[in-house]
Order: structure tokens, then C-alpha cells, then sequence
């Protein structure tokens, strides 16, 4: 019972059954009358139970009670070892729950950091989101949600460290509001005072309270000793060690006899009991403490718990909100992307039909000429009248000739062009207009039919016999309007207009017949005859050639002698055939054309022909009236360039085939020419379907060979039905023939050298009586372009681009077939579609004004012009009634 009021509950389980529990039983049943004297101090926790316990003793004796005593010692011993034991198990507990709640935070603190993170994530896939868009206010919203949300992680984690500061702090701070570390410095001395020997005075002890035992340090207990305490030391030896200690204190009482022993003992107890009283109470304060930081603790966490979770919370419905929002914006822009695809698509749906128009218009404005004949009326109502409303002006070259002005003034759209006309000439032009059609009594003789059949014909409408040509120079009237319109014609030319389109004139082959206004009828001349060629009937003559004849040598001569410019005719070559027959020889000019009839033979001739016919892409170009009586091709030898251009295309002519060098192997040998190197570099086919096919009068003295001011040599071959090749001299003399006419039949080769393009025109005019087809190949030197930067040099016909019989691709996409252009394949999905280049479609609509702005001016200024100069062009006007100068023109 004694022991439990001391011990206490659970400790006093422990004793239960021990000796010291046993010894302690017996000796309160015996000792019930010798009370022991107890200090009235020690009536605190252990008081009354030692009170009791020592008044037990007494009944026993002396040596009964010294036994009992040192039992009670020995036990209390083992209470104070097993409140040591208690203490450390606190302490150990303490430092678990420290431990534990530690683990906690720093789980709760992981928990924290890992969601954060998730939070940052979220918000990274926020700003993703926002980059997706393209909204610069979607993500600018997006960018200031993610910052917030950025800085409210940033909040949350500074928080987190808060509160884990706080929480230790608090806990450092509860702890030490509880001495708790000083009591444990303070017990740590009191044992090792115990352990280390701890004097007490024995008779003082009982004066000792609990309270000064509870507070007792090394030092104060040294003082304590020092000053109040003297004799008698007793050794404390807690635990089993204590044992020889005591015994050696007891044995040191002894000399005092049993009574001074009893009391020495007597106030060991008592010291002893105040040692159990502190320690007790150092038992409860660390229950205490264990209770007070476990619930602190668990105050810490919970309130750290809420915090985090309420950040947490608000972040993610932050997120949420913001994922909201973005997806709205997503879906407004989306929206936005689909109405602007199909914004695009009908866009781009527009500008193909633009391009498609624009397309169509070049190919009208170029190959078409009702387009430029409704041009062509608008400039004839800017100049006060309408072209079309008069049916004799139907066809008559006002077509060609505005249609070229038109053409030139478009092409002074293009920097490289060398048509351009400049105002002066657009003056001239307009004067010329404006006077033709001030010009009433023109007007007037225009309506006689006589009159408008010989301007269709002078136009190329129409084809006259020559018989009826003849006529002509009688009637006053033809030739007063054929003089108007050739006065017109000359301004225009002047003016640097064509009167076919601008290539045409660069072009070997684009020989559209010339109109006959071009020949006036002069006096028979010595013809120099070859024996297998005709003369021309001078008396058909019709035409004088239009530019002044160039100036004779010295002598009578037009050129310096082949022997001295060193000209080698091919006939005099020592490896051509010898039957090369010079039909044309006239050493003035240094002109000179041969005939060989067929070396080859039919079957030759007849496989050639089927072979050429076959492996050529025959095109067959509209002039400006109508389609070129006769189909050709443009061949050159592999690396030559001479590219066309039409309607601002430019196709790649079409090199050698291999049949070409072949067949020019068996022609070539003919004409002295044996090296591939020496064989002409260029090819110009002709195919006449029939006899009404034919070749107007022309010279082959384009730039591109210079037959006009250099020797030049041109080889034909001529394959099926037989033609009349017909030569005319440019300025004929007054005694001199004025050309040949030489048949070419199947397998003839015939030759044109010297400065025969020069001083020559040749045609192979319409056959009356219906002929089979004929093909005829015309070989020659591209001559070196003397400036390589002029590649208007290497421009070759109109006429291979816009007509041909079968399929031709051209680089731009679109195709030739059939003498048409065709557009490229228009595609027809939404994803086919290709991303359009920059497309400007101001440029045509500009070169439209251009033109309008020309048109415009050239009228004003025509009108002004018609103003001053109306007295001289009444003059001339009529002047040309009596027959016209045209040397003045
Ligand atoms: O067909 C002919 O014989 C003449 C062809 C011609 O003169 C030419 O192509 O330039
Ligand atoms: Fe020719």
C-alpha cells in the first residue's frame, strides 16, 4: 500500500511481488507503535507514506529498525533507478513524437511542394495553350493568369517555408517556455552529481523541501554544503552501484553508535525521498511536455494542413478557370481560322479567275484581234469616231495598224521593249488617225466597192489577180486611198509601229505575204536569166520597196566584188555537187541563188517527207489578218537559245532532232559541206498543205542571220508537190529584170548567198490550180549576236508559238493544242489549292491604263495637232489625188 502511495500507479505494478515490496509489508505489520520522527517538510508526496513507514520501524528495536532502514534505502534505491528508467523512456518518447511530427511536416511539406509543382505544370500547359492561340489578347490574359499564378506558387511556397519555420520555432519556443531544456540540463546534473558523489548533511536533509531539491544544481548544492552542511558526508550511489557506497556510509555512521546511525539513516531516507519527490516531478513536467508538444504538434499541422489545402484549392480552381477561358478563346479562334479559310479560299477562287481573265485578255489583246479591234475602236471613238460603224473600214489595216500601236504601247510596259513609242511618235500617229478620219472625200471614195476591194486586198483580206491589181494605177481613186493609207502606214512605221506584231519582224520564218501596195508597176528591165528559171513579167510589177535604195559604189555597183570580200559560192566548193546551178548571179549586188535539182531520188524524198511531216510540231500563228497561210516550225542545234516570247511567255524552240542532223548529212554534202561543224545551226520548216498556202513576198534579213550587211547563206530542201520560188529585186534598175522564178520540186535543194536578203525579196506564192502539200526546210547561220546582251537578237517567230497541231507544253503551265492556248488544269479542291505567290493584280489592270492614258493623250494631242496643221494636211490631201510621192513620205 505504502509502496503504491509512493510509487504510484503503473510503478507500483512494477514493485508488486520484489523483496523490497515484501520486507516493506512485514515490517508495517510490525513496527506500529515506534513512530518515526519525520520533518514537517517531507509531508509532501512521499511525506506521509515514509512518515507512516518510519513509525513502523520503531516497535522492532534498534537493530530491527537499522535493518528495516537500509531495506526501506535499498528500496527506495530501486525507486529512484526506476524513475530514472521512466525519465529516459520520456525522453525517448519526446524525442519519437518530436521525431514523428517532424516526418510529418516534412511529408506534409512534400505533399505541398509535389502539388505545387502539378499547379506549375498546369500552368505550363496553360501557357502552351496560350502559344496555341493566336490571340495576341488571348495570350497576353493568359501570360497575366500564368504570372499571377506564378506568383501565387511562389506565394504558396514561401508560405510553406513560413510555417515551417513558425511550427519549429513555436516548438523550440514552447519547450523552452517549459525550461524544459534547462530542467533536462539541470536532472542531467543532479545524476551526475548522484553518480559522481553527492554530499548531503545528514542532519540537515530533513530541512530540505521539495521545492529546493526540485531546484538544486551542482553549484547550489556545493554551497548549500559548504555553508549549512558540514560533518557527516553520505555518498550517493543511486542503483545497484550504490550499494558499497552506502554500506561505507552506514559503516562511517557507526562510530556514533546505533542511535546517530538510525538518524544518519534517518535523514538519508528523507534526502532520498526529496530525490524521489524531484524526480517525480521531473515525471510529470515531461508528461506534461510530451502531452503540450504533441498537442502543439498537432495544432501546427492542422493549421498548416488548412492553409495548404486552401491555396492548393484556390490555385486549382484558378487553373480550371483559366482552362475555361482558354478554351473558349480556342474555340473563338478556331472559329475566327474557318471564316478566314474560307475568306482564303474565295480569295484565292478570285484571283484564279482573275489570272484566268487576265490570261484571256493577253490571249485576246495577242492572239485575237477582235480584241484589239474593239481597242481599236475606242481609240477611233476618243477621236471622234467609230472605226466599225463604217463597213469599208472592216478589215482594212487599221486593224494592223492600231492593233500594232496598241501592242507597241503595251510593250512600252516592259523595260527591255524597244517598241516603245515615245510621245512624239504618238503624236504623229494621232495626226495621221485624226486626218484620215477628218478626211471626208476619203470617206466618201471609200464607199465605192472597186475601191474597198483594193484596200481588202493592200490589207491581205483579200486576194486579187493580179490582173485585176493591174487596174488599179488607172483608177484615181484606189490610189488616192492607197496613198492615205500608206501615208498612214509610213507615220506609224515611222513611229517605230509593225505592222505585224514586234517579233514577227525578227523572225526567219513569220513571213506573212506583204500586202502588193508594197510593189508599183516599173519598166521592164534586162532579166539575167539562168536557163531552168523564168523571168518576172515586169508588167506585174506593182510595188517599190519602201525604204530609199542604199547608194550605189563608185561605180555601178552596189557591193564590192566576191573575189574581193572573199565570198565563196558553195557551187565552187570542191566537194559540192556539180550540178549546183546558179539561177541567180548578179555580181553588183553580190547576189546570188542556185538550184539542184533532186540528187536523191523519190524513194528518198518520199520517206523524208513522211518523216519530217511526222516529226515536226507545226504551228500555225494568227497574223494580224487572220491565221498564217501555212504552217512552220523553228528548229536549232543544240545549244542555241533563241527563245520566243508571246503574251509574256517565252518557249524554248525545239533543238535539232536527231532525224535533222541526219538528214542534213545527205543534204548538206551537196552544197560543199561535209563537217557537222560547218552545217547551218538553225532550221525554219514550212509546210503548205496545198496551193492555196503560200509565202508573201520577204527577205530573210533578220538580225539574227544580218543577211543585210554581211554574206549570208541559206539552203533549202524542197519535199512533194512541185512550187513556183519567186526572187524580185528591192530597186531594180531601169534596164534590169526585175527577178526569177525558180521551181522547186520534190528533192530540189536550192541556195540564196551573198547579199541576196539584202537586194532581194522571194516568195513562193498561191498556185492556181490545186497542188499537194509541200514541205520546205530553209537552213541557216545563226549569225554570233554581236552583243550578247541584246537577246532580242536570238528572238525567233511568233509564229512556231501560237498554232500547232498537236499537244505542246509550255514552261508556264499551260499548253498549245490545236493553234490554242490552253490554261493549266484548274484544281478544283480547297486542298489542292497551292499557296498562291504574291500576285499583282494591279499590274496588268495598270498596263490597261497605260494605254488608256496614251490613248487619251495621243487623241488630245491629235486634236491639237489637227488644229494647226489641218491647212497642210488638206494640202496633202490633195496632192494625193494626182498620185502621191511616196518618196516624200
Ligand atoms: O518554201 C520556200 O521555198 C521558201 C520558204 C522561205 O522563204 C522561208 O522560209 O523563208
Ligand atoms: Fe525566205
Amino acid at each position: 500500500m505504502a509502496a503504491a502511495l509512493l510509487l504510484g500507479g503503473a510503478e507500483f505494478t512494477r514493485l508488486q511481488g520484489t523483496r523490497l515490496d515484501r520486507r516493506l509489508s512485514a515490517w508495517l505489520e510490525q513496527s506500529n507503535s515506534e513512530a518515526l520522527q519525520t520533518p514537517d517538510q517531507l509531508s509532501g508526496l512521499p511525506g506521509p507514506a515514509m512518515d507512516a513507514t518510519m513509525g513502523s520501524i520503531a516497535p522492532t528495536g534498534l537493530k530491527g529498525k537499522l535493518a528495516a532502514l537500509e531495506d526501506f534505502i535499498s528500496m527506495q534505491n530501486e525507486e529512484l533507478a526506476a524513475q530514472r528508467q521512466e525519465i529516459e523512456s520520456l525522453r525517448g518518447d519526446k524525442a519519437g513524437i518530436e521525431e514523428h511530427y517532424q516526418g510529418q511536416l516534412q511529408e506534409l511539406k512534400k505533399t505541398m511542394v509535389g502539388d505545387v509543382q502539378r499547379l506549375q505544370e498546369q500552368k505550363m500547359l496553360a501557357g502552351l495553350g496560350s502559344l496555341l492561340t493566336t490571340s495576341l489578347g488571348g495570350s497576353l490574359i493568359v501570360e497575366m493568369m500564368a504570372r499571377s499564378l506564378q506568383q501565387q506558387i511562389l506565394g504558396l511556397q514561401r508560405r510553406i517555408q513560413e510555417i515551417e519555420e513558425q511550427a519549429t520555432g513555436s516548438l523550440v519556443a514552447g519547450l523552452a517556455s517549459r525550461d524544459f531544456s534547462w530542467k533536462v540540463a539541470q536532472k542531467k546534473a543532479a545524476v551526475n552529481q548522484s553518480t559522481g558523489g553527492l554530499l548531503y548533511h545528514a542532519q540537515r536533509v530533513s530541512a530540505l523541501s521539495s521545492d529546493h531539491a526540485t531546484h538544486m544544481t551542482a553549484t547550489g548544492i556545493r554551497e548549500f554544503s559548504d555553508h549549512r552542511w558540514v560533518e557527516l558526508p553520505i555518498l550517493l550511489c543511486p542503483g545497484s552501484s550504490s550499494r558499497p557506497a552506502m554500506d561505507a556510509t552506514m559503516g562511517s555512521i557507526a562510530p556514533t553508535g546505533l542511535k546517530g546511525k538510525l538518524a544518519a539513516l534517518e535523514d538519508f531516507i528523507s534526502m532520498q525521498n526529496e530525490e524521489l519527490a524531484a524526480q517525480r516531478q521531473e515525471i510529470e513536467s515531461l508528461r506534461g511536455d510530451k502531452a503540450g508538444i504533441e498537442e502543439h504538434y498537432q495544432g501546427q499541422l492542422q493549421e498548416l494542413k488548412k492553409t495548404m489545402v486552401g491555396d492548393v484549392q484556390r490555385l486549382q480552381d484558378e487553373v480550371k478557370r483559366h482552362f475555361a477561358q482558354q478554351k473558349a478563346e480556342n474555340a473563338r479562334l478556331q472559329q475566327q481560322i474557318t471564316t478566314l479559310k474560307g475568306e482564303k479560299t474565295s480569295l484565292q477562287q478570285q484571283i484564279l479567275g482573275l489570272q484566268r481573265r487576265i490570261q484571256e485578255i493577253e490571249e485576246q489583246v495577242g492572239a485575237d484581234c477582235t480584241t484589239l479591234w474593239t481597242l481599236c475602236e475606242m481609240v477611233g471613238l476618243m477621236v471622234g469616231t467609230s472605226f466599225a460603224s463604217n463597213d469599208a473600214w472592216n478589215g482594212v489595216p487599221w486593224r494592223a495598224v492600231s492593233g500594232a500601236w496598241l501592242l507597241s504601247s503595251a510593250n512600252a510596259s516592259r523595260a527591255d521593249s524597244k517598241t516603245s513609242m515615245s510621245d512624239d511618235d504618238l503624236v504623229q500617229v494621232g495626226k495621221a488617225l485624226s486626218s484620215l478620219k477628218d478626211n471626208e472625200r476619203f470617206h466618201g471614195v471609200l464607199q465605192q466597192p472597186s475601191v474597198s476591194k483594193a484596200v481588202r486586198h493592200w490589207a491581205g483580206i483579200e486576194r486579187l489577180s493580179p490582173e485585176e491589181c493591174e487596174d488599179w494605177q488607172s483608177d484615181g481613186q484606189i490610189m488616192f486611198v492607197l496613198a492615205e493609207l500608206r501615208r498612214l502606214e509610213h507615220c506609224c512605221r515611222k513611229a517605230g509601229m509593225k505592222d505585224r506584231p514586234s517579233a514577227a519582224s525578227d523572225n526567219p520564218g513569220d513571213k506573212v505575204e506583204d500586202p502588193p501596195s508594197k510593189r508599183q508597176r516599173t519598166e521592164e528591165g534586162a532579166a539575167t536569166r539562168a536557163p531552168d528559171c523564168k523571168s518576172i513579167d515586169p508588167a506585174t510589177r506593182t510595188w517599190q520597196h519602201d525604204e530609199p535604195a542604199p547608194a550605189k559604189l563608185a561605180g555601178e555597183d552596189w557591193e564590192e566584188h566576191r573575189s574581193k570580200v572573199g565570198l565563196q559560192l558553195m557551187g565552187e566548193m570542191p566537194s559540192a555537187n556539180a550540178s549546183l546551178n546558179y539561177f541567180l548571179k548578179d555580181e553588183s549586188r553580190r547576189s546570188f541563188a542556185a538550184h539542184l535539182a533532186n540528187p536523191f531520188g523519190q524513194q528518198f524524198c518520199a520517206s523524208w517527207f513522211a518523216k519530217v511531216r511526222v516529226g515536226t510540231k507545226w504551228l500555225q500563228p494568227n497574223s494580224w489578218w487572220g491565221p498564217m497561210p501555212r504552217k512552220t516550225a523553228w528548229m536549232v542545234a543544240k545549244g542555241h537559245t533563241c527563245t520566243y516570247e508571246y503574251g509574256g511567255m517565252e518557249v524554248q524552240p525545239i533543238e535539232y532532232p536527231v532525224w535533222m542532223v541526219e538528214l542534213m548529212q545527205s543534204v548538206m554534202p551537196h552544197c560543199g559541206l561535209t563537217e557537222i561543224k560547218d552545217m547551218p545551226n538553225s532550221c525554219n520548216l514550212n509546210l503548205y498543205e496545198d496551193g492555196k498556202q503560200m509565202v508573201g513576198w520577204h527577205a530573210d534579213d533578220e538580225e539574227l542571220f544580218q543577211g543585210k550587211s554581211k554574206d549570208c547563206r541559206i539552203i533549202s530542201l524542197s519535199l512533194g508537190a512541185s512550187r513556183q520560188f519567186e526572187l524580185e529585186l528591192n530597186w531594180p534598175g531601169p534596164d534590169e529584170s526585175i527577178g526569177v522564178v525558180q521551181t522547186l520540186s520534190d528533192g530540189d535543194i536550192c541556195t540564196m548567198e551573198g547579199m541576196t536578203q539584202k537586194h532581194f525579196m522571194h516568195r513562193v506564192p498561191e498556185e492556181e490550180t490545186p497542188v499537194g502539200p509541200r514541205i520546205n526546210l530553209t537552213w541557216r547561220w545563226i549569225a554570233k549576236p554581236r552583243d550578247s546582251s541584246k537577246k532580242q537578237e536570238e528572238k525567233v517567230p511568233l509564229h512556231t508559238v501560237l498554232a500547232c497541231e498537236d499537244e505542246l507544253p509550255l514552261p508556264d503551265g499551260r499548253r498549245l493544242r490545236g493553234g490554242k492556248l490552253e490554261n493549266a488544269a484548274v484544281q478544283s479542291t480547297l486542298e489542292d489549292l497551292p499557296d498562291l505567290p504574291p500576285v499583282d493584280p494591279g499590274a496588268w489592270r495598270r498596263t490597261l491604263v497605260w494605254q488608256l492614258v496614251t490613248m487619251v493623250l495621243a487623241a488630245v494631242l491629235a486634236r491639237v495637232g489637227v488644229w494647226y496643221q489641218e491647212d497642210e494636211f488638206a494640202k496633202l490631201a490633195m496632192n494625193a489625188t494626182s498620185g502621191v510621192n511616196d518618196a516624200e513620205l
